[in-house]
């Protein structure tokens, strides 16, 4: 066959993937994991509209490729948060797509075995398949909009989303994210800039019409409502920025764009340095904020895992240590149980305040 001179000279290879409402009939959702979901989404929205006094917390691992071992960090989180839930909102990390610097692995719908097969479809049936078996234990979902085709595949599981600091300024995305159903929380940029972040809940908040898929898997012209539920996740940048002073500026800028200050603050990336053992420390700095009486520190991100540190992508299979991130490295199991432990017991106070402030100003 000649080869077209002109279309698609770089492309080698196309595949015609499974639709939206096609993976959606082998996990069917019941109505009361419906109602579930909506549930957790509407309490992140009064967390956010300051009706529920309790800290968000986004908390897993970096990037999921064990299905086996989300599982079993999924059971610990589970009993872990039903104890702690008067003060805390425990939402599980299931990132299955990773932004990279320049190359590497691109997380388990993109190359599900980690074996350079991208067997893209796989990817996707393993994603929703975990998503349906962590659902039903009962836990709030969050993870990272990369794509965005994927939140018609997995979108309707999913109670938190981010738009990570790779991604915060560009439009696609936050045409996107003025579509997706939860609400959203948009990084600072890699280099620490508040700017793209605020720019991008403002955009997000818009209506906006743009290219996307339906359900069945149609290119569409997609008409969006705009996302009110945007908020500002601190990751810091070149520097840490989780001190009370770069939250004051933040909070600062978001009220000078006419923005409900809302922000998360991200434990790990350049908080900590990408130093896992840091995370504590960056948590510790939020209690003492919230105890000292900021307002504005809704939630806060945690990098966890079975166990520590993390391991090469490109380990074979049979190498690699069970529980361990293949990606950013996190705290293990037991130095969560005790953050969060902590953060729960040393919030209860001034949650309970501002709990009396919220009824106050709702009277
Ligand atoms: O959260 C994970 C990583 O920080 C992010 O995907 C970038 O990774 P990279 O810089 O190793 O490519
Ligand atoms: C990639 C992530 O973060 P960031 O966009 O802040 O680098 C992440 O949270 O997994």
């Amino acid at each position: 066959m000649q080869k077209d001179l002109l279309n698609n000279v770089r492309i080698q290879h196309e595949q015609i993937l499974i639709t939206p409402e096609k993976l959606k009939e082998s996990f069917p959702l019941s109505r009361e994991l419906e109602h579930q979901i909506a549930q957790s989404r509407q309490t992140i929205i009064d967390i956010l509209e300051r009706r529920d006094p309790r800290l968000l917390v986004v908390c897993g691992p970096c990037s999921i490729h064990d299905p086996d071992a989300a599982i079993d960090y999924a059971k610990k989180l589970k009993a872990l948060s039903s104890e702690l839930d008067k003060e805390l909102f425990i939402v599980m990390r299931v990132y299955f797509e990773k932004p990279r610097t320049t190359v590497g692995w691109k997380g388990l719908i993109n190359d599900p075995y980690m074996n350079n097969q991208f067997d893209i479809e796989c990817g996707l049936f393993l994603a929703r398949g975990l998503l349906m078996d962590l659902a039903e234990m009962g836990l709030p979902l969050a993870t990272e909009a990369l794509d965005p085709n994927t939140p018609q595949y997995i979108g309707d599981l999913i109670s938190w989303s981010a738009i990570g600091a790779r991604t915060t300024e560009s439009q696609t995305h936050r045409e996107m994210a003025s579509g997706l159903s939860m609400p959203i929380g948009f990084k600072n940029g890699t280099d620490g800039g508040l700017d793209v972040a605020i720019n991008a809940m403002k955009s997000a908040s818009m209506p906006h019409r743009f290219v996307g898929l339906s359900q069945a898997g149609q290119v569409s012209v997609l008409q969006t409502m705009g996302n009110p539920h945007g908020h500002v996740i601190l990751r810091g940048g070149k520097t840490p920025n989780y001190e009370a002073a770069d939250v004051a500026l933040c909070e600062a800028q978001m009220k000078k764009a006419g923005l409900l200050a809302n922000l998360m603050v991200d434990c790990s990336h350049g908080n900590s340095n990408k130093d896992f053992r840091r995370q504590p420390l960056v948590a510790d700095s939020i209690i003492e904020q919230i105890q000292a009486g900021n307002q504005s520190i809704i939630g806060v991100m945690i990098e966890s895992n079975i166990n520590e540190g993390n391991q090469s992508s490109d380990l074979p299979r049979e190498q690699l240590q069970y529980g361990v991130s293949v990606t950013d490295a996190c705290i293990n199991w037991d130095d969560t149980e005790t953050l969060l432990r902590k953060m729960s017991q040393q919030l209860a106070k001034p949650l309970q305040k501002r709990q009396a402030t919220m009824t106050a100003l709702a009277s």
